[in-house]
This record gives structure tokens, C-alpha cells and sequence, in this order.
């Protein structure tokens, strides 16, 4: 098979053209997004560049996953995964950008480029996995994904309607011949909950505090449809209200709705709104958070580092139950609570590592651990395990030396491990295991948020007419240009108890991120609305001035 690279142009040319006015965009932190009407071109580009990609790794699987993840309704996105379900090498999201920003004419040309420079045999196979989520833009645009690889020779399969952690799944299973599963939606779902099953046992309902039932807000998008599915497999085990799954994705629900408003989503029934276990997933459920409204009528979030501190505060227990020596360490970003990293550190003795923003960042360095929990404050995270874990809790479920119990409690762990979505952040996979631990504790959502007391914080957004003028280091905390800006957010920070403050540009939004906390809320508004002001005036603010949040 020879692939003649002009009918990439052709293809281009006749039914994916660029618009000459369309601007230059970037694949960021969770590849290219935009409004759904600009994407046609940008999809077929990433058919193209997945196919090479395939090509460039021995001919393994690639997946593509058309989403906006919790974006508006009218928006949607592309990201690309690597063979063993990682997010796209960061070489290549360079390549990706390059690609999608050249003219229709210097389009073969620039494919011709990558092929050589990544020296890619054109003769090779090319697979291309392809899964998009419920927007309803996202057939036309999988179309175009799919026109990309055939322009090149690719083959393609069509996963459908899937969430993006269950393209993740598909892809690993593929490229490590099952070894992690089946990839199908049955092998998915099937691993999932043989697994909850396996680690209920026969004490199947509530148990001490834990409620075995709870609301789900499906945010209107394919977590919604998963789970509707799910929930009837496991109605006899945990009783699961799905709620808002068929409005308008993302609007006023979801994951990051009650993240960043701080509140219930609409939808919930008013028996939700009375100290029940709620969770909301974000549009493609790789996010989740959980929350409830206590006695007093207040809200009350359980966010990504509140699962992290749950799931990793289990693992070590487990761990030195069953008497093996394991090293574990949970990654955080900057955006964690500073009260969370105390109890992880101070509490938990775990240590604790700070990365960039973005989940592919996390995952990297988790990999360092031979049990590494990552968890974003937003929700988006998970837990791998290396080979080297994995032997020493299955040779513990057998060891004749160890105890009846402590098999008994590396059983559990490897059941753990098959409930863990290691590929990638699931939404599905992490709600089934916090609900696992709450369970095995015999806690309610009041004994978990007991275990420590987040310091307030605020997230706030400044516009600037060009937000790449602020560029950071140290892990988003410490910003190098523009000159002196740090200097003066270090003495902003001073004045407040326990304060702590730090702004980078988004790799998602055409803003900068101002995130603060203080002992208290009034302070940490107090010091966001100081910082965002400071940034505003020295790096190029844009519209009106940042306002204090009202409290
Ligand atoms: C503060 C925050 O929540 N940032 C989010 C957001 O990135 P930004 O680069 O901050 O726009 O979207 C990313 C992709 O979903 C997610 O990984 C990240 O955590
Ligand atoms: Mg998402």
C-alpha cells in the first residue's frame, strides 16, 4: 500500500477547507477546543496527524476522542491518545499545532514534514480509534476525523458514543493484547463492576454510617447515558438516582458548574438537597465531585483532593495490613488546598508532590511511585500502580507465611486495582471506589469532610490583552515576566494569615487564573481581588477591572 499525500489536499480541499480568516489556535491543555463551527477543518487534520501517529508507534491503536469536556452546548474539542492510553506526547502536540494552523495548500507539505522528520513508513498500517461524546455536532465532526485517517491509508473504528476514559480503556486494552481488559463496552462495564461486587462481598447495603444510595448528576452528557446503563447492573448493591440526562450539556450542571459556583446543579430532586451523597460528573465523565447540603442548609464539597486524601489514606492502610513494603506518593497541583497538602503531609505521612496543571502532568509524575494517587482540586484523577506493585499484592493474596487476613486484605487490594481505571481520570471508576472505602469505613459524606477543614479559597478570572505575557515556573506557583510582578504578589500574600496566591495564564480560556486562600474568606477574596487588580494594571488588563467577589 503506497499513500500519495495529495489526496490529503484533495480530500481537504473538496470537503474539510480552512476558511482563510480563521485564526491560529492551540492544542492545549486538553487538546483543541472551540465553537463546534470552526472544527471541521481541524478535525480532519487530526484524522491525518492520528494516523501518522499510529504509523510512528509500530502501528499500535491511537485514539481519537471528539469532546468539550464541560464546555458550552455549542462548543466541542479534540483530544488524541497515545498507545497506552497517556494523552498525546508532548512533542507531538507541537506537531498537532503546526498542523492544524497551516493554509489547505501547505497542508501536504507539512504532512510531508512530520513523515519525515518522525521517520514514519507510509507502507505501515495505520489503526485509528475513534469515540465522540453526546453534542450534537459530534457525528459531522467524527466524520471528519474519519475522512483524515482514510486520506492516508488509515483504518478506522468506531467506538461511538463513549465517555473519553472509556476510549482510554479501549485503546490500552487494544495495544497490551487485553491484558488490561476487553475493549468493548461490555468489558468495560463488566471489569467495573465485577469488581464493586467482588469488594462489597456479601454485606452488600448500608454499614455503619454509609448509605448504600445516591444522586447523580450526569451533567447532561455521556456520563449521564453510561450510567443509566450501569446503574441498573447495580441496583442491588448501591442505588444510583440519575439525574439530568437529557437538558442541555454542561448548562447549570456538572462537575465543574458546582466546582466553580460552589452549589448544588439544578436538576437534583429536594430530598437530595437534604444531607444526601450527591455527584456530579463533568460532559465527558473524566471529572467527578461530591457534595452535599447539610443540616443547616449549607452546601458542602468533597472535590478532587478530598477523593485523593480518601483513596490514598485507604491504600496505606491496606498496605501495611497485608505487610508489603510499597512506595506511595500523591501528586497534586497547585490549585490543591493548602489544608489538604497539611493532612497528606503532616496527617497521612505521604509525600506529596506539586506538578503543573494539567492531568497529563500528574500522571507523569505518579508514575514514579509505585502507587501513585493523582487528583486536580477539580475532580479529574486517578491511581496507578506499577508492575512491581502489583506482583507483591498478588504474591501476598497467596503467601501461606502471611496471615488468613492479610491474604484476605491483598485479595481486596488486587480487586481495587481491577476497579481503577488506570489509563486515564474516570468519573465511573473513581465514584466505585470512594464509594468502596466509604463503605469499608462506615463513613457518611460528614465523617469524610470531618478528616480536615479546607482553608477558603477563590479562583478568579482576568482578561488581558495578551495573556501569554505572564509566564511562569516552580509548578504555576512562581511567575518570571513580567519583571517584578512575583516581588509584589509576594507582598500582597504577606498581609494575610495563612496566605498563599499564585496566577498563570489558562491552557484552556483566553484568561489568566488568579487563585487564592486565606485563613478566612473574607481575606482569601480580599487577596484574590488585590492580586487579580495587580495583574490587571501590569500585565495588560482588557475591559472592565476585576471586581471583588461578593461573599
Ligand atoms: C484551575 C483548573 O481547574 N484548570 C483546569 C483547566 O485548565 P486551565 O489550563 O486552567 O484552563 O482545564 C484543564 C482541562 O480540563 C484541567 O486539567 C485544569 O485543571
Ligand atoms: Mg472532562
Amino acid at each position: 500500500m503506497s499513500v500519495n499525500l495529495r489526496s490529503v489536499f484533495a480530500f481537504a480541499r473538496e470537503y474539510h477547507p480552512k476558511k482563510e480568516t480563521q485564526k491560529d489556535i492551540q492544542y492545549g491543555t486538553a487538546g483543541f477546543r472551540s465553537h463546534a463551527d470552526n472544527l471541521d477543518y481541524v478535525m480532519f487534520r487530526m484524522g491525518v496527524l492520528a494516523a501518522l501517529r499510529s504509523r510512528a508507534k509500530a502501528s499500535q491503536a491511537i485514539g481519537v476522542m471528539i469532546t468539550a469536556s464541560h464546555n458550552p452546548a455549542q462548543d466541542n474539542g479534540v483530544k488524541l491518545i497515545d498507545p497506552l492510553g497517556e494523552m498525546l506526547e508532548q512533542s507531538w502536540e507541537r506537531l498537532a499545532t503546526d498542523l492544524v494552523n497551516v493554509s489547505d495548500t501547505e497542508l501536504v507539505d507539512q504532512v510531508a514534514k512530520i513523515c519525515e522528520q518522525q521517520a514514519i513508513d507510509n507502507n505501515a498500517a495505520a489503526r485509528v480509534f475513534v469515540g465522540m461524546d453526546t453534542r450534537y455536532h459530534s457525528p459531522q465532526l467524527s466524520r471528519a476525523v474519519m475522512n483524515g485517517v482514510m486520506a492516508v491509508k488509515g483504518t478506522v473504528q468506531e467506538f461511538g458514543i463513549v465517555t473519553t476514559p472509556m476510549l482510554h480503556y479501549f485503546v490500552t486494552c487494544t495495544n497490551t493484547q487485553q491484558a488490561y481488559g476487553v475493549p468493548t463496552e461490555e468489558g468495560y462495564s463488566g471489569k467495573l463492576i465485577g469488581a464493586f461486587r467482588a469488594l462489597r462481598g456479601a454485606d452488600s447495603g448500608d454499614s455503619g454510617n454509609y448509605r448504600a444510595h445516591l444522586y447523580y448528576d450526569g451533567a447532561n452528557g455521556v456520563g449521564a447515558l453510561k450510567m443509566l446503563g450501569l446503574c441498573k447492573k447495580l441496583a442491588d448493591v448501591l442505588k444510583i438516582k440519575v439525574c439530568n440526562s437529557e437538558g442541555k450539556i454542561n448548562y447549570r450542571c456538572g462537575a465543574d458548574f458546582v466546582k466553580t459556583n460552589h452549589c448544588v446543579p439544578d436538576g437534583l430532586p429536594a430530598e437530595a438537597l437534604a444531607n444526601a451523597r450527591c455527584v456530579s460528573v463533568d460532559g465527558d465523565a473524566d471529572r467527578i465531585v461530591y457534595y452535599f447540603t447539610d443540616s443547616e442548609g449549607n452546601f458542602r464539597l468533597l472535590d478532587g483532593d478530598r477523593i485523593a486524601t480518601l483513596l490514598a489514606g485507604y491504600l496505606k492502610e491496606q498496605i501495611e495490613q497485608c505487610g508489603v513494603q510499597l512506595k506511595m506518593g500523591l501528586v497534586q497541583t497547585a490549585y490543591a488546598n493548602g489544608a489538604s497538602t497539611d493532612y497528606i503531609v503532616n496527617r497521612m505521612r505521604i509525600p506529596v508532590a506539586c506538578t503543573r496543571t494539567g492531568v497529563k502532568h500528574l500522571h507523569h509524575k505518579a508514575l514514579e511511585y509505585d502507587i501513585g494517587v493523582y487528583f486536580e482540586a477539580n475532580g479529574h484523577g486517578t491511581i496507578i500502580y506499577s508492575e512491581r506493585a502489583k506482583s507483591a499484592i498478588r504474591e501476598a493474596s497467596s503467601n501461606e507465611k502471611l496471615t488468613e487476613e492479610q491474604r484476605e486484605t491483598a485479595a481486596r487490594l488486587l480487586q481495587f486495582i481491577d476497579l481503577t481505571n488506570e489509563t486515564v481520570g474516570d468519573a465511573i471508576s473513581d465514584m466505585l471506589l470512594v464509594e468502596t472505602v466509604l463503605h469499608a469505613k462506615g463513613w457518611s459524606v460528614e465523617d469524610w469532610l470531618a478528616s480536615y477543614t479546607d482553608l477558603p479559597n477563590v479562583l478568579e478570572k482576568v482578561y488581558l490583552a495578551d495573556r501569554n505575557v505572564i509566564s511562569v515556573t516552580d509548578a504555576d506557583r512562581t511567575v518570571v515576566t513580567p519583571d517584578g510582578l512575583q516581588d509584589a504578589i509576594d507582598t500582597i500574600v504577606a498581609k494575610y494569615p495563612r496566605g498563599r496566591s499564585f496566577v498563570r495564564p489558562s491552557g484552556t480560556e483566553d484568561i489568566v487564573r488568579v487563585y487564592a486562600e486565606a485563613d478566612t474568606r473574607a481575606n482569601a477574596v480580599e487577596l484574590a481581588y488585590e492580586v487579580a487588580i495587580l495583574v490587571f494594571e501590569r500585565a495588560g488588563g482588557i475591559g472592565s477591572r476585576p471586581e471583588k467577589m461578593i461573599i
